[in-house]
């Protein structure tokens, strides 16, 4: 049974992401939020990750004659909006009845792409019926080979525009505070496109990357690299991007912050292929900071949850719209008019 509080939320009280996340625990049952809001482990990388950014300081400029500042994006052959993507994450219909449907919905109306995750609780064809803006989707490659290839043929026949592997999921991490809040699927909740959890152990290679390279008609992303060596292999692999990602602290506990990952990634990446990143961006300036230190956009997990369960489409629009309305205000106050101006001397040294 849906026990889901029907109460409409009047969301012109949420004035940042963190106001998402408090209103959110008195939505979700105790299960759903549990699992969105947990770490692995003794949940240390989930904080450093937001540790990292609070400790970057930013430089701003005065009488700059910055207005509206445009912030557009170019990425793997599109033009976006803005550099703010919906991260992909398990599960909508914990979060919402309405589930990865009003997740589609809020995504069009702020203009982001949503990275659908490979455990959607909805069908793929009905989210890509729903969607207006472009979906991507996120890949977890399971052994049997023609399933995976399959499953990437279904997701190019959709429509989604980019694959992204993750690849830092070999095992699922040591999730103790998620089990202690009692997780599980309700019976009426189905991931229609992976049969049963991800509970076997993955020994996937660079290998598995060139297979799906072989094929794939969209460009390929591996999700999950955090640091240099990895990243030359990703290029090395033909990946199309990759995602700096430590998967929002809920796997390997205790490696560092994606914001400090991420400038060594994108040395070494060098511009040959680009470099997005996910992890604790809450702010606008978090967005301005990640674009200095080399992403060319960001994505955002944790906070979308919270606005779906808070209020459904229009929760995530709201989550995406203050973040972006707060770049736009770090632009400003840094003297930057486009993105390609954000560079690391927005950084106080
Ligand atoms: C509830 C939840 C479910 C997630 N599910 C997936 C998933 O299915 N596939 C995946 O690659 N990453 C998944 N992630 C990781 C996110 O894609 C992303 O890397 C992370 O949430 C970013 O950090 P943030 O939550 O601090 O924004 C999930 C994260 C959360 C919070
Ligand atoms: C089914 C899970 C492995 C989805 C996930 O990636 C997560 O919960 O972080």
């Amino acid at each position: 049974m849906n026990t889901w509080n029907e109460t409409p939320t009047d969301l012109t009280e949420f004035l940042n992401l963190a106001d998402f996340e408090e209103k959110a625990v008195e939505r979700m049952s105790k299960m759903a939020y549990e699992y969105v809001a947990s770490g692995a482990a003794d949940e240390l990388t989930i904080q450093w990750n937001r540790q990292a950014f609070d400790a970057i300081k930013l430089n701003p400029t005065v009488l700059n004659g910055v207005g509206q500042p445009d912030t557009r994006i170019s990425l793997l052959g599109h033009e976006l909006p803005h550099p703010i993507l919906i991260a992909p994450t398990a599960y909508h219909q914990i979060m919402h009845p309405e589930g990865e449907l009003a997740t589609a919905r809020g995504a069009g109306a702020a203009s982001a792409v949503y990275v659908v995750s490979s455990f959607t609780t909805t069908p793929l064809a009905e989210i890509a019926q729903t969607a207006t803006q472009p979906l991507w989707f996120q890949l977890y490659v399971r052994d049997d080979r023609e399933y995976t290839r399959n499953l990437i043929q279904e997701a190019e026949a959709r429509g989604c525009r980019a694959i992204c592997i993750t690849v830092d999921t070999a095992v699922p991490g040591v999730r103790n505070r998620q089990e202690k809040g009692g997780f599980n699927l309700p019976d009426h909740v189905i991931t229609h496109h992976m049969p049963g959890p991800l509970n076997e152990k993955k020994p996937l290679t660079w290998k598995d990357i060139e297979w799906i390279n072989s094929f794939a008609k969209t460009p390929v992303l591996l999700k999950g690299i955090l640091n240099a060596e990895d990243a030359e292999k990703a290029v090395q692999a033909g990946a199309s991007g990759i995602i700096v990602s430590n998967h929002g602290g809920r796997n390997l506990d205790t490696v560092p912050a994606t914001i400090d990952a991420l400038p060594r990634v994108a040395d070494r990446v060098n511009g040959r292929i680009p470099v997005l990143m996910d992890g604790g961006i809450r702010r606008g300036t978090d967005v301005l900071k990640a674009i200095a230190l080399g992403a060319r956009a960001v994505l955002v997990g944790k906070p979308v949850c919270f606005g779906l369960a808070c209020g459904g489409a229009a929760g995530v629009t709201k989550v995406i719209e203050l973040l972006k309305t707060e770049l736009e205000i770090a632009m400003i106050l840094t003297g930057r008019a486009t993105i390609p101006q954000i560079d690391r001397s927005v950084i106080w040294k």
